[in-house]
């Protein structure tokens, strides 16, 4: 278990992380998710030992990371995927990892056919590896010493809609398996994806946490089925608060899980199953760290597509008029 209690990190008298709490449970995986200089690197480095705390702490299993006998075996990470040696291949870069640890050298491929790269890629110099591969190639070393714990910064970015897949089917079977996930990003929709709890950063300080379904404010499943006036009957015997959907089907105030298992037990064949719309999220999250975001905020509820406003109208009321790339004015003309 990861916990991190009333965590602060000062750089002379700029505070980066500010009074930081949260825990990450075995069996999760918990998103850090927060803008640019929200302060998310600064407390996976103090997590990680690689930075002191200023106050508070910040501990895995109850140790702080430099008191981790051989922590990679512990404790998986992946806080750059450009720190990689670029003239090394990914397959020698895992074999060193490996023999630091003190591993058998066959782990170095069980590791690379888990995380997709192929025999001849993994031969190649890292200097030549997409952002993506480089990924892949931390993910590898992080999972290399069969850690319990993994502590990720930003590792989807650079990965396609894919690789972002891909990524959540590694992270959660890890969870799964009982093992303990933290990961950052600044990018909503892709935490959305991957993580089932998240922590919500802003300016240094949490701003809210909790599961999505908490902190967009509306638990919610979205489900059709062949017959939905009998699946409406059973969601409401069992207690399940429902509604029809604004797109058909019916959204029930419930997991997945319950509404699946309702349907089940009365016999009746869904033909849809899945999380409710996430709009209520993106508000949240975009509400919490407006005072940390950079650039324009929407100030209502988001443009169905086909309602964009036409070029050079107002976009949102009270926001204002971005005029288009093409008009930004670079030293020595217009771009
Ligand atoms: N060594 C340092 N000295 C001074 N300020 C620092 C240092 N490291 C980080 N900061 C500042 O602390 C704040 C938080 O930075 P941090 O890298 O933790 O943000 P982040 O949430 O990871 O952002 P991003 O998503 O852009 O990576 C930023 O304002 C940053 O400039």
């Amino acid at each position: 278990m990861i916990v991190v209690e009333r965590l602060t990190k000062r750089y002379g008298p700029f505070v980066a992380v500010d009074d930081v709490s949260f825990t990450c449970q075995p069996g999760q995986v918990v998103g850090f998710l927060g803008p640019n200089g929200a302060g998310k690197s600064t407390t996976l480095r103090v997590l990680t030992g690689l930075t002191p705390a200023t106050a508070g702490s910040a501990t895995i299993g109850g140790y702080q990371y430099r008191d981790i006998p051989n922590p990679a075996m512990q404790v998986g990470t992946l806080l750059d995927a450009s720190a990689f040696h670029s003239g090394r291949s990914a397959r020698e870069t895992l074999r060193l990892s490996a023999q630091m640890m003190g591993l058998p050298t066959s782990r170095v491929d069980e590791m690379l056919a888990v995380v997709g790269l192929s025999p001849s890629e993994a031969g190649r110099r890292v200097a030549n590896y997409s952002l993506g591969m480089r990924q892949r190639l931390g993910v590898a070393n992080a999972l290399l010493g069969d850690p319990s714990v993994l502590i990720l910064d930003e590792p989807v970015n650079g990965l396609d809609p894919a690789g972002i897949h891909w990524m959540r089917g590694v992270l959660r079977g890890f969870a799964d398996a009982g093992g303990t996930v933290l990961l950052s990003s600044h990018l909503l929709h892709e935490i959305e994806l991957i993580a089932d709890h998240i922590v919500v950063i802003g300016g240094g300080r949490v701003m809210a946490q909790g599961t999505k379904e908490s902190l967009a404010g509306m638990p919610g499943t979205q489900v059709r089925a062949v017959d939905e006036t009998a699946l409406a009957a059973a969601l409401g015997a069992a207690g399940l608060p429902c509604r029809p959907g604004t797109s058909g089907g019916i959204v029930v105030d419930a997991s997945t899980l319950q509404v699946g298992e309702v349907a089940a037990a009365a016999g009746l064949v869904l033909t849809e199953l899945g999380s409710a719309s996430t709009g209520g999220l993106e508000q949240t999250y975009l509400q919490l760290t407006a005072a940390a975001q950079r650039g324009p905020l929407p100030a209502g509820p988001m443009m169905p597509p086909g309602q964009m406003q036409p070029p050079g109208q107002p976009g949102y009321p009270g926001q204002p008029h971005y005029p288009g790339p093409q008009s930004q004015q670079f030293p020595g003309g217009t771009a």
